[in-house]
């Protein structure tokens, strides 16, 4: 795809697009999706793989509108959900202007972010004649978590990352520290092609409300169960439900382990975990549906549900 480009423009020129965010997991995507974004979208968490679906960050500047495009991580299916994510991830790249690379600063590159590139040169770029890889988009490589290395070892840390492909850009930046989050801003914005606004200036994220609700408590969950079987769990909002009174609509949530015996777990002693995890979202909630709502959490057993393909369709897989 061209470009068209005009570096010499004296109107202001409008640019829009869409930027497929990868990495490994944990690299740091939904924090920094976050950041750039201005308000909690992706849920972001100290577990790996809780970003499940192809959430749509919107960033929008007076210049331009960036559509991010967050993956679950590009990652060798195990299971049939594992499947399934990753042709989530197949369709949020088919169609992307750009793609940001996320590698921490903070570990070695290795076999996952290897992984990563190769898919990526299958996917958007080709070989010419003297074995050189050209690509047919903007890879950028994004360096995140910075602030947990010196001046000199991120000097070293660039240097093995520019080895490491042919990136058209490597960017630095702590999203947690906000350090140089305006930078990665501009390289993705000047990375897209022009265009006109897309979204609305107030549109955060394409995610209907039930979904996004439905990952804030799992997500809520995953802070809550320490290691105990987060990835067992899926989240669906089953319904909305008008107070007849005209007073708070109640949200029904089904809280879906695999097997009867993880249900105690999940619940807690005295609900312990139930009462935590309603209390901690009570603000996000009313927030995400716009008023003041009631929450109703129900844990319930779908046999296996990640391998079994009618069970993954009604949970919305
Ligand atoms: N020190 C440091 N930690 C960070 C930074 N950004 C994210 N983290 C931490 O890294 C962990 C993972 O961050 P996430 O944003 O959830 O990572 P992710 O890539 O979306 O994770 P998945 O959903 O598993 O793919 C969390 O504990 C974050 O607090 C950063 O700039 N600096």
């Amino acid at each position: 795809m061209t470009k068209e480009k005009q570096s010499d423009a004296k109107a202001p020129v409008h640019r829009s697009g869409f930027v497929a965010v990868v990495g490994r997991p944990n690299v740091g995507k939904s924090t920094l999706m976050n950041a750039l974004v201005g308000r909690p979208i992706a849920i972001a968490s100290s577990r790996p793989e809780t970003t499940r679906k192809a959430i749509r960050g919107i960033m929008t500047r007076p210049e331009a509108q960036v559509v991010l495009v967050d993956t679950p991580g590009i990652h060798r299916p195990r299971t049939l959900l594992g499947q399934r994510l990753n042709d989530v991830v197949e369709a949020s790249l088919s169609d992307v202007d750009a793609i940001a690379f996320l590698l921490p600063a903070d570990q070695a590159i290795g076999p996952g972010d290897r992984r990563i590139l190769s898919r990526l040169r299958s996917d958007f770029a080709r070989k010419d004649k003297d074995g050189k890889w050209i690509w047919r988009k903007p890879l950028i490589a994004v360096v995140t978590k910075i602030d947990q290395l010196s001046k000199g070892q991120l000097v070293d840390k660039l240097l093995e990352i520019g080895a490491f492909a042919d990136f058209s850009q490597i960017v630095p930046v702590s999203a947690l520290e906000a350090d140089n989050v305006d930078e990665v801003a501009q390289v993705l914005i000047d990375a897209m092609p022009e265009g006109p606004q897309l979204y609305p200036d107030d549109q955060l994220t394409e995610e209907r409300p039930e979904d996004m609700i439905a990952e804030l408590v799992r997500g809520a969950y995953l802070e809550e169960l320490d290691d105990e079987l987060p990835h067992s769990l899926a989240v669906r909002v089953e319904s909305i439900e008008p107070d007849p009174e005209g007073g708070r609509d109640t949200v029904h949530i089904g809280i879906y382990v695999e097997r009867d015996s993880q249900k105690p777990i999940v619940i807690g002693r005295g609900a312990e975990h139930l009462v935590r995890v309603k209390k901690k979202l009570r603000t996000a909630v009313n927030r995400t549906m716009g008023r003041k709502v009631r929450l109703d959490l129900h844990v319930k057993v779908a046999r296996n549900w990640q391998t079994d393909p009618k069970q993954l369709e009604r949970l919305g897989f």
